[in-house]
């Protein structure tokens, strides 16, 4: 180790790739002084870019053969089409990631090195490389190849022209399955943070807007028609309120996405040393992800931000709205400065209030509908589809700061208009609430009116119970009905009750109320899901199963490890509902707030009244949760259905969990679990609408919210019924051993175990990818096993091969050897078994 440390800072060492070299031959390379410990080396100063050769032919596509040979090379005889080229790269658009991606790189060499899969000299090299690429990136110096697919083969590729060998041991024990969830975690990590510092942008000028407009009252408007007179101070302090919420969501969403993929791998995890809580450490992340499955195929975590941006993006959409409105002649509440404002090309007159019309919510609210319909239904693990994450992710990103950094900008560049406010405050009878109140203050409720009116309610919930309770429609609604049928009962005092109190807090109380208890339920049942698959594991111990990425045969798993990524996500989902429930859990009714608050187990009052009637934030968080719900079991639906299907063979469901065909006899459906997928749609649906109906509504209350309702309860409806089912599916399904058993050799499950033995053995990782590729191609033309080759054929591929190779090879060989951390490995597996089993309290 030592001598290899000292022939680092040899000047003229010859394995130093040509880039790292001065200009001047003779030059000395000036090494960092951490090139002698395993801590990240900084830039080096005498890299050049246009000196080096290798550099400038990386930077001259014209001076690559144009059909390189791609990274996987091996078991490929045949480059691909010009269109599947085309159609296929991500490059023109993940280049974003270049930063994310080159720092998960520094983290995993250097990992490598101090585990002693690569040299401390290749660590050094890998990285000084990794820094010139960076530098020539950030400089517009990097020629960014479509025929080199996207931003982790372009970047690995150009440092394997740059430093040769040492390159082609970067992907030891990775894949981009798990690089890509890596950068784009700390890609979002990173973005999370820019949102956050610009709400808070925007709560300070609204805060200021409010302090230079002390005193001015302004008209409060629900169902945009003049309500009672409101200070325009409160009146924007309300936005604040609704922003400081979104701050939680996205707080909520970055420690729960916090977690780090790297060293899953493709999705088994792998047999060589690695350390992933080093990694993770590097990177800034809480812990490793438990389950290498779950890193690798889940987007959750983007569905998250981009439902917390949607919902950010909804509260946007009513103060842009609110501030055109208010900017029109007909209302003339304020005049924008001529710097946030536009003029007409054929009207001279003129000025309009472009950026608040342009707040581009709708694209928000459109990324997060592709990314919904993009992940429904996707089987586990890694496919394809999901490259197609990242161009909505960007946009919502992008136009969410946009919005929030023109918001901004025009709340510090527009005047309130004082005399005319205050001119036309008298019209509209204002004051009639207030003059109500003074006569209820000469007959406010006793305590003899409470001792009829709280019997009069229990007698009503009882009858309503029962079914007794007659509901007329010609009554408008639930609250109206209850009240007239009070009256009816107990007279007078009947009338004292909506004192203080007004529709429009009280259906926020009665809806706030009713989502706590429908979460709980949602609650119970994803813990009654997870117990079930936890006892579906249990029952199948030892059960290996293809693991699939792309939907073809990739590596062997435990079917136990499998269910378990399941498990992990419907755990997010629980922690979701927890802090939408926290979020929620404020009490909208006035007057002596507390006693109510704490009558109704609320954590405290709502601070704004304003906010409390135009608050639609709960429940847009609410059913997007529920739609990230609804897409997990989309998948775990379409699995089962697969897995079901006479191809795959997997399972067999039992009668009581299946229904037949009218027309073919032979027929047995996994209907349920098709239906569980199929009713996801319902639930994103439910969202969209939602989010729909929401866009661009004024502050306070509109009728808006009773169309809120039925969807609501339809998204929680259906979500409790796939829940339900799936359970109940869990628990009447067989797994079929023998035919999953006899299927197993199929695929060549064995080939990245055989990879990793030869990296055991000292050889580079893309050079063992690409021998290991080969043999695979005899294996093809010989219709035969890894296993079945003899060790004369594979030492004619590379003499590196031993009698040993023999362990590696085979599916229950290759499982045994998987030992990382969150990987498919028995030992670890257990462990995994173990912590749910007393997570959950299974007995
Ligand atoms: N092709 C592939 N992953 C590509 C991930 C990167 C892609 N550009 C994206 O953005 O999703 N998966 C291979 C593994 C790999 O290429 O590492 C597989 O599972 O067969």
């Amino acid at each position: 180790m030592m001598t290899e440390m000292r022939s680092l800072l040899h000047p003229n060492d010859s394995s130093l790739p040509s880039f790292l070299l001065t200009r001047s031959s003779s030059a000395a390379v000036r090494l960092p002084q951490s090139a002698t410990n395993l801590r990240f080396p900084s830039q080096i100063q005498s890299m050049t870019s246009s000196s080096s050769a290798a550099a400038a032919a990386s930077s001259d596509r014209s001076l690559k053969p144009k059909e390189e040979k791609p990274l996987w090379g091996g078991r490929f005889e045949e480059s691909i089409t010009d269109a599947v080229e085309r159609f296929t790269e991500s490059v023109s658009f993940d280049k974003q990631l270049y930063k994310h991606d080159i720092m998960g790189s520094r983290a995993h060499a250097t990992m490598l090195a101090h585990q002693g899969l690569i040299t401390a000299n290749d660590r050094y090299q890998i990285l000084s490389g990794l820094d010139e690429i960076e530098r020539r990136i950030d400089a517009g110096e990097f020629i960014w190849r479509k025929d080199r697919e996207d931003v982790h083969m372009n970047i690995e590729a150009e440092l394997t022209n740059m430093i040769g060998e040492p390159a082609k041991k970067l992907h030891t024990a990775r894949s981009r399955n798990d690089q890509v969830t890596t950068d784009l975690r700390l890609w979002c990590r990173e973005a999370i943070d820019k949102i956050h510092a610009r709400v808070r942008h925007l709560q300070v000028a609204l805060v200021k807007l409010a302090l230079k407009n002390e005193g001015l009252i302004v008209p409060g408007y629900t169902h945009l028609q003049r309500a009672q007179p409101v200070l325009l101070q409160h009146h924007l302090l309300s936005y604040v309120e609704q922003l400081d919420q979104d701050i939680g969501r996205l707080i909520n969403c970055k420690d729960r996405m916090n977690f780090c993929p790297l060293g899953s791998c493709a999705l088994a995890g792998t047999g060589l040393p690695i350390d992933r809580f080093m990694t993770s450490n590097y990177l800034g992340f809480t812990a490793p992800m438990r389950n290498s499955i779950d890193a690798v195929s889940d987007r959750d975590f983007v569905l998250e931000f981009i439902s917390v941006n949607s919902i950010i993006a909804i509260h946007l959409s009513s103060l842009g709205e609110e501030w055109v409105l208010w900017g029109s002649k007909e209302f003339g509440f304020l005049t924008p400065n001529d710097s946030v404002s536009t003029g007409s090309s054929v009207m001279p007159q003129k000025k309009n209030p472009d950026p608040m019309e342009l707040e581009k919510s709708s694209r928000v609210i459109g990324s997060l509908m592709t990314l919904l319909v993009l992940c429904k239904g996707l089987p586990l693990a890694y496919n394809r589809d999901l490259q197609e994450d990242k161009e909505p992710l960007f946009d919502s990103v992008k136009t969410i700061l946009d919005i929030l950094e023109v918001s901004t900008e025009f709340a510090q560049n527009f005047t309130f208009n004082h005399a005319k406010i205050e001119k036309v405050l008298p019209s509209g009878h204002l004051d009639a609430t207030i003059l109500g109140d003074y006569l209820v203050k000469k007959g406010l409720m006793t305590a003899i009116d409470r001792d009829q009116t709280l019997p009069g309610l229990d007698g009503i919930e009882r009858r309503i119970d029962t079914g007794e309770f007659i509901w007329r429609k010609d009554t408008e609604d639930v609250r109206v009905n209850i009240e007239a049928e009070l009256t009816n009962m107990i007279g007078r005092p009947a009338n004292k009750l909506d004192t203080a109190r007004s529709r429009n807090d009280q259906v926020l109380t009665d809806l706030r109320l009713w989502c706590r208890e429908a979460i709980d339920k949602i609650r119970a049942r994803l813990g009654h899901l997870q117990v079930a698959l936890v006892k579906l594991a249990i029952k199948n111990e030892g059960l290996i199963v293809p693991g699939y990425t792309h939907l073809q045969r990739a590596q062997p798993v435990l079917l136990q490890h499998h269910l378990l990524a399941y498990v992990e996500q419907l755990d997010r989902d629980i922690g979701r509902l927890i802090n939408c429930k926290d979020r929620m859990n404020f009490c909208p009714l006035p007057i002596e707030m507390f006693m109510t608050s704490n009558d109704l187990e609320f954590t405290a009052s709502m601070r704004n009244s304003f906010d409390v009637v135009s608050n639609r934030g709960f429940v847009l968080e609410f059913i997007s949760a529920n739609s990230i719900i609804a897409i997990h079991l989309s998948r775990l639906g379409e699995e089962w259905v697969l897995w079901a299907s006479e191809e795959f063979g997997f399972l067999t469901p039992s009668d009581s969990v299946s229904t037949g065909s009218s027309i073919m006899p032979q027929k047995k459906n996994p209907d349920p679990m098709e239906l569980v997928r199929g009713k996801s749609s319902r639930v994103i649906g439910s969202l969209i609408t939602i989010l729909v109906l929401c866009k661009g509504l004024p502050q306070a209350y509109n009728c808006v919210l009773q169309e809120v309702k039925e969807l609501l309860s339809d998204s929680v409806n259906t979500i409790i019924g796939m829940l339900e089912v799936s359970s109940e599916f869990a628990q009447n399904i067989t797994f079929n051993h023998a035919k999953i058993e006899k299927a197993l050799p199929a695929g060549h499950l064995d080939a990245t175990t055989l990879a990793d033995y030869l990296v055991k053995k000292g050889v580079p990782f893309r050079t063992s990818h690409d021998i290991v590729g080969r043999s695979v191609a005899i294996c093809i033309s010989r219709n035969c096993q890894l296993s079945s080759l003899s060790l004369d054929d594979l030492r004619s591929i590379n003499p590196v091969f031993e009698e040993d190779v023999y362990e590696y090879l085979g599916v229950k060989n290759s499982i045994n050897k998987f030992s990382s951390y969150g990987s498919t490995g028995s030992d670890y597996v257990a462990k995994q078994i173990d912590f749910w089993v007393s997570k959950l309290q299974i007995d």
